[in-house]
């Protein structure tokens, strides 16, 4: 070897050299920070901070390199196969790729100079050829395909040997079972590459339902689809969204390779496989940095992560001359972007009442830069949440952003306090009204009670109000709404009737006949009835149904007003929870005067007895009846309209007590339950010809 140790051999080997302890001290740090990401899908530092040990490493090795050991992370790809999986030797190694540490214009100069220098192109030379692509966050996938079928899918795993996972990706729908084109076809062997990722929206989604459910979030698209990949149960794993890019090839038999990248690309495209087109051919240093600068400025409208680009020498023949040193290949290198998570200090937490009352912990930071912007608010979501993540003030949090999500904190970076601080508690009553603050039984999110009458809340009960179901006040739309609000012209619901046509006139953008035209709107909307009234009011729990229901069988809005909980269980398809809802609705004096102030402006309806019986046969009384997939003819609102008249109640979800399950085309996860619990499944058909049976005897 040429390069020498830095330090004379005695010292090298003495036990208080400072450089070999930090080495160890990084190497031990970063197997244990892989065996949670890559193991446990569950990191407890961020990637940049990752980065930062393994950037340090790399640096201590290059200038020591009698530091570098055969099982540092620098000389070999990290990762494992979990229990439970079998065991896969990939036929060619499945690589990482080099990152370059500069993410300014630099990092893109840096490669295109070391490939020219490694190719030995002079001065005059033409400009290298690169394929440029997303680095798509998320999982790698070999995907073994022979004589153009899918016979085993693979993680990357250390490399050299992944886990089985073929189950679970036979889940994934966009992955071809079957490659298309004559040549895939006949091929002994071909193993495609790529990335299995979870779209952000997929993201949100699962999130919101965990959130919804008290169960555990996932910290990013890209943890919660490498948990789905390797979830030991295929049903499970098929219940997280996955989608796939293929962006390589690993082992090939049979099959003619073409000479570029580029073409590998467009020919895995025409066998059937998702790629991204979102990728160029471009030449030299300036071809990459232009594509690094175009893709950095779209990063944030992008339907999924990706934390760089790559880029790729486009020929194949000089891929092959480059090589590869331990575990990455020469001729690609990873640019990347800012981080989307980063490490910040809690310095509070507000609370923020939402257009709908949700009252929601808002994480006051030290201002850190993300995703490309500085942030200095994140969202906590809900109290339990919170909890679960054992966030308290002046953590050091994990803040990420990522597209046009709201920031948000995933976490904690663990340690001890230096003090007690005490728990988060949501305040009892609503920080900008002061009305109680209340929680539905087994949801997860605090209200504001104040309704129409919470200044929070205003513009989205106006907005409601006037909606066509409700008081159908026409051209009270979300800008005028918030010219009036905002400009100080409408403080309460009743505040629309005393509106002058000289007031509305004088607003921007505002045309005199327009202004008269609501004026109009509003005095039409006076004469309503008590079923649009009620549903107007914007009650939590309220909808039109129920409101209809409610006017039907009070009849009178002072007896509504005045019934108790069981008075209001008596009406039909009202149950505990709605009940206690519209009775502390009406509990509230603020509530109460509101409506008195609508009746005075002039807001009337007929009112009867309350006596009035439901029209026409009702075939489906106490019966609950599930919908999924589509339907033939019948569109969804349709097919509920119908159950509805004749007197069933149509349930979002599958239980023991449902009675039918009406399941059409691409019918999901809801007829698996129906079909494992038992329950009777119609058609179309089969829905019809029960609406137009005999009712029913209850
Ligand atoms: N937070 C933590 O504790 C922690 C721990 C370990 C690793 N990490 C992170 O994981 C990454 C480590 O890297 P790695 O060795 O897995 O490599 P890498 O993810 O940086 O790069 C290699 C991978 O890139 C992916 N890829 C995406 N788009 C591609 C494309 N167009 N072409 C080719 N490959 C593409 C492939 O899956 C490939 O395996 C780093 O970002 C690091 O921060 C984080
Ligand atoms: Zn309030």
């Amino acid at each position: 070897m040429s390069t020498q140790p830095l330090f004379p051999p005695v010292q090298a080997e003495a036990p208080m050299d400072p450089a070999r302890q930090r080495a160890q001290a990084l190497r031990e740090a970063l197997h244990h920070h892989a065996h949670r990401y890559y193991v446990l899908d569950a990191p407890e530092i961020t990637d940049a901070q990752y980065d930062q040990l393994f950037q340090e490493l790399q640096a201590l090795e290059a200038a020591h390199p009698v530091l570098r050991t055969p099982d540092s992370p620098t000389q070999r790809v990290l990762g494992a196969v979990l229990d439970g999986f079998a065991p896969v030797r990939h036929a060619v190694p499945m690589l990482s790729i080099r990152t370059e540490t500069d993410t300014t214009a630099g990092g893109a100069q840096a490669f295109d100079a070391r490939i020219r220098r490694e190719l030995e192109l002079g001065e005059g030379a033409e400009d290298v050829q690169y394929s440029t692509e997303l680095k798509f966050d998320g999982l790698a996938i070999n995907l073994r395909y022979e004589f153009g079928r899918l016979v085993q899918a693979a993680t990357r795993g250390d490399g050299e040997t992944g886990e089985d996972v073929t189950q679970n990706i036979r889940g994934i729908g966009q992955i071809p079972l079957r490659l298309q084109g004559a040549d895939a076809q006949a091929a002994a062997v071909i193993e495609v590459r790529g990335e299995v990722y979870m779209r952000r929206d997929d993201f949100e989604r699962l999130n919101e339902r965990q959130r919804q459910a008290g169960d555990k979030t996932f910290v990013n698209p890209r943890n919660a689809a490498a948990g789905a990949v390797r979830q030991l149960d295929p049903a499970l794993s098929r219940k997280r969204p996955l989608s796939f890019f293929a962006y390589g090839l690993g082992d090939v038999q049979g099959w003619t390779l073409p000479p570029t990248h580029a073409q590998v690309l467009d020919a895995l495209h025409a066998m059937g496989l998702p790629v991204c087109q979102e990728r160029a051919v471009v030449a030299g240093a300036e071809g990459l940095l232009s594509f690094h600068q175009r893709v950095g400025a779209q990063r944030d409208a992008l339907p999924f992560d990706i934390d760089g680009v790559v880029y790729k020498v486009n020929r194949l023949d000089l891929q092959r001359r480059l090589g590869f040193v331990t575990r990455e290949p020469r001729w690609a290198v990873a640019h990347k972007y800012p981080a989307q998570e980063m490490v910040t200090v809690l310095n509070t937490i507000e609370v923020q009442v939402g257009r709908t009352g949700k009252l929601t912990p808002v994480a006051k930071l030290e201002p850190v830069f993300v995703g490309g912007t500085t942030v200095s608010n994140a969202t906590l979501h809900n109290v339990f949440e919170l909890r679960r993540k054992g966030v308290r003030v002046g953590d050091q949090v994990i803040v990420r952003r990522a597209g046009d999500v709201i920031p948000e904190v995933v976490g904690r970076i663990p340690g001890a306090r230096a003090q007690y601080v005490p728990n988060f508690h949501m305040p009892r009553s609503c920080p900008v009204c002061d009305s109680a603050v209340v929680r539905e039984r087994g949801g997860m999110d605090h209200r504001c009670s104040g309704g129409i009458y919470c200044p929070a809340q205003r513009k989205q009960a106006l907005l409601h109000f006037a909606s066509r179901r409700a008081m159908d006040i026409e051209g009270l739309g979300d800008k005028l709404v918030d010219q009036l609000v905002d400009g100080g012209l409408v403080t309460s619901l009743a505040g629309l009737y005393s509106l002058q046509l000289a007031q509305l006139a004088g607003l921007e953008r505002m045309a005199e006949k327009s202004a008269q035209n609501l004026i109009d709107a509003l005095e039409r909307s006076k004469a309503t009835t008590l079923g649009r009234f009620l549903f107007a009011l914007g009650v939590r729990q309220v909808g039109e149904t129920t409101a209809k229901d409610l006017a039907r069988h009070f009849g009178q809005l002072d007896a509504l007003m005045a019934a108790d909980e069981a008075q209001l269980l008596a009406v039909r398809d009202v149950g505990p929870i709605v009940a206690r809802s519209i009775h502390a609705f009406f509990a509230q004096p603020h509530n109460r005067e509101v409506v008195a102030q609508l009746r005075e402006a002039g807001v009337s309806w007929a009112e009867s007895d309350g006596t009035q019986k439901d029209a026409g046969p009702q075939p489906l009384v106490g019966k609950t009846l599930v919908l999924t997939g589509t339907l033939p003819t019948l569109g969804r609102d349709e097919a509920k309209a119908l159950i509805e008249a004749a007197g069933g109640k149509v349930s979002g979800s599958v239980s023991k007590k449902t009675h039918f399950v009406v399941a059409g085309e691409a019918a999901g996860s809801k007829l698996d339950k129906a079909q494992e619990l038992g329950l009777t499944v119609l058609d179309e058909a089969g829905l019809l010809a029960l609406l137009q049976s005999p009712p029913a005897v209850t």
